[in-house]
């Protein structure tokens, strides 16, 4: 029995619809299509979508050759993907770390582990690009990656769902970026670039970056017509310098390589704020036993952690006369509400012999940056031996990204 489900209904811009001066770098999305097959089956359906594509290679010349048949092989466990290097490699594996999610690698040249907490699960490294493609062929079910990434590789498609758009780690935007010196040192904003005299059809505006699907869009989108796009692996920063290109489009974080090869950003010039996300399959979670019950878990966790990641607890004694009457001097401060207000118990003391209650103890969260100001706000009530400890976890009844996929998937 086989299941064919259409998975690529997004429109995308055709090669025509840009300058013809304009070669367009990125393939053109092709349309998927996903089987459910026995795995006995696979191998045989596997074969014959290769034979597809190498047919379609040698009738269309150079033009890129369409993506095989995602294939959803009945398999038992779910796939996770995560960074095989480069710098989100290891924060990725931190923070499943801080969730209580230890991914178990026997070496790190095995491309394959476990999680022992998710015993359905199995983690498979991939170069990020290569997570959003596999999310897209059915070889995964989730990831991580940055939303640079899955904007540059995913290319709007459907299928890919994003269950948590910031996962704090591998911040960045995507940027246009041009000389500091010579014609663009009065040269501000995207407009201005635009508006130059020097472009035209003949001479276009040479723009050099690894972000072949996403610099056409932009620019087409921002109404510019007369330019050109060239590639490269990296490095991209010296293409000005050595004439090869007049901007670039890349990612900056720090800004230090653009500083250091005197490169500057424009107003209007960013393209996207990235940051990395935990990416999942539609198709993946509506037909996968098991999927919707793993992201579910692995979303609770992540939230819980990255909700309390940005807040202490803090407890302090006051004085006062009744539970009642600390609680509306501590609420008469604007910092000292908490989550849904301060908790506030008494501490018991004995004086000759009598127990009584002259202190409250107060424990409330504050977020990490309002620190201070709760501290100076809790003595000005009346606080005093303010303790202040990290949070580990926040779990609230429900998370509210878990309600967002659910709607997304229809259920
Ligand atoms: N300053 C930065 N430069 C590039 N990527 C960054 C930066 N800061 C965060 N990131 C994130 O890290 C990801 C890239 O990581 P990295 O450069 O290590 O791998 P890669 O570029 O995909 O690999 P490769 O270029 O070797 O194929 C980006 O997609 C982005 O989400
Ligand atoms: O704003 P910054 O903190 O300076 O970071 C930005 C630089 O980092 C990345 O390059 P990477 O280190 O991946 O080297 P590459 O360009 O050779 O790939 C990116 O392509 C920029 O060049
Ligand atoms: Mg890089």
């Amino acid at each position: 029995m086989s299941l064919l489900l259409p998975t690529n209904l997004q429109q995308y811009p055709s090669s025509s619809s840009f300058p013809s001066s304009t070669p367009i770098l990125s393939p053109p999305p092709s349309t998927a299509f996903s089987v459910i097959v026995p795995r006995r089956r696979c191998l045989r359906l596997v074969t014959s979508c290769v034979s597809t594509v190498q047919s379609s290679v040698a009738t269309n010349g150079s033009s890129p050759a369409p993506a095989p048949a995602a294939v959803v092989v009945e398999r038992d466990q779910i796939r996770l993907g995560l960074p095989s290097k480069g710098r989100m490699a290891a924060d990725a594996i931190d923070l499943l770390k801080d969730c209580q999610l230890f991914v178990k690698q026997v070496n790190p040249r095995q491309y394959v582990a476990q999680i022992p907490q998710l015993p359905n699960t199995e983690v498979w490294f991939q170069r990020p690009k290569d997570i959003v493609r596999k999310l897209l062929s059915g070889d995964l079910d989730l990831g991580i990656v940055g939303l640079d990434t899955l904007s540059e590789y995913g290319q709007e498609n459907e299928d890919l769902i994003i269950v948590h758009e910031a996962l704090n780690f591998g911040d960045c935007h995507l940027s246009i970026a041009i000389p500091n010196y010579g014609i663009f040192e009065n040269i501000n904003s995207l407009k201005e670039l635009a508006q130059m005299p020097q472009w035209s059809e003949e001479r276009p505006l040479r723009l050099a970056t690894g972000f072949t699907y996403l610099g056409p869009k932009f620019m087409k989108e921002n109404g510019i017509k007369h330019v050109v796009f060239s590639t490269a692996d990296g490095a991209l920063e010296a293409a000005p310098a050595m004439g090869i290109a007049d901007a670039i489009l890349d990612l900056v974080s720090s800004g230090i390589t653009l500083k250091e090869n005197n490169l500057k950003e424009i107003e209007g010039g960013v393209v996207l704020e990235s940051q990395a996300a935990l990416v999942a399959s539609r198709r993946a979670l509506n037909e996968r036993k098991g999927a919707l019950n793993t992201v579910h878990e692995i979303l609770e966790r992540l939230e819980a952690h990255l909700k309390a990641d940005g807040q202490f607890t803090v407890v302090a004694n006051m004085r006062g006369n009744s539970a009642q009457e600390v609680a509306e001097r501590v609420l008469s401060q604007p910092s000292l509400s908490g989550l849904q207000g301060p908790t506030i118990s008494p501490v018991y003391c004995t004086q000759n012999g009598k127990v009584s209650v002259d202190y409250y103890a107060i424990v409330i969260c504050v977020p990490k940056k309002a620190l201070y100001d709760s501290v100076k706000q809790l003595r000005a009530a009346g606080g005093s031996g303010v303790l202040v400890s990290p949070l580990t976890y926040i779990f609230d009844e429900d998370t509210p990204r878990w309600g967002q996929l659910l709607r997304n998937l229809g259920i």
